[in-house]
């Protein structure tokens, strides 16, 4: 296995999951694999090359079109893209890649066969939803209500058979942490000449 494919309705804490697999010392093994994508930077610290590689649509077009990526995705008016080299960069370090993508993206994954845990990140419930998108800020009110709608159709998604390997209720975040943590716990990273896909 050389990825753990991480998926979840925006606000769903997705990131912040993310982020303590990568600061548990236990997980030394992990990478994360660095997407690209045309959304501009939040304003709270969000750092090119580290969260996202932040580029124009015309230069994410010309990579496209190059099949340089593994998935890509239209999102919100945004295109977000898992570059195989970034995913390659991970495994070639001797660790097992996290992916951070969409529905869309873990089916462009699911038929190019990529060798993965697939999870998917529930809420609590739609209001909760509501609530951390809020609390965090970083939407108008509009995307809000945009990103929750979509939310329901990720959710219904979620249950498609054959999609997710695990589905993970972010309720208490320690919870969540430790059933994402079991998720990946199983897997080994694999020789890194070994290919991409399976
Ligand atoms: N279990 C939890 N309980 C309460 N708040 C949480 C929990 N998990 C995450 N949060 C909070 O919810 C907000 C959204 O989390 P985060 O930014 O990690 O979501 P995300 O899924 O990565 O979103 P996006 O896909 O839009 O980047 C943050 O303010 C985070 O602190």
């Amino acid at each position: 296995m050389k990825c753990v494919v991480i998926c979840g309705p925006s606000g769903v804490g997705k990131g912040t999951l993310i982020n303590m697999l990568l600061k548990d010392k236990g997980c030394g093994r992990l990478g994360f694999s660095v997407s690209h994508t045309t959304r501009k930077p939040r304003p709270a610290g969000e750092v090119d090359g580290v969260h996202y590689n932040f580029i124009t649509h015309e230069v994410m077009e010309k990579l496209l079109k190059k099949s340089k990526f593994l998935e890509h995705a239209r999102v919100h008016g945004n295109i977000y893209g898992t570059s195989f080299e970034a995913v390659e960069k991970v495994i070639c370090d001797g660790k097992i890649c996290i992916l951070d993508i969409d529905v869309q993206g873990v089916r462009a994954c699911r038929r190019s066969k990529l060798e993965a845990a697939y999870v998917f990140i529930a809420p609590p419930s739609i209001a909760e939803l509501e609530r951390r998108l809020t609390g965090r800020g970083t939407e108008s009110e509009e995307q809000v209500t945009k990103r929750l709608r979509n939310a329901i159709g990720e959710l219904q998604d979620s249950h498609q058979p054959g999609l997710f390997d695990f589905v993970i209720v972010n309720d208490d975040l320690q919870k969540a942490f430790r059933q994402v943590q079991t998720s990946s716990s199983s897997l080994e990273p694999s020789p890194s000449s070994s290919s991409l896909l399976s």
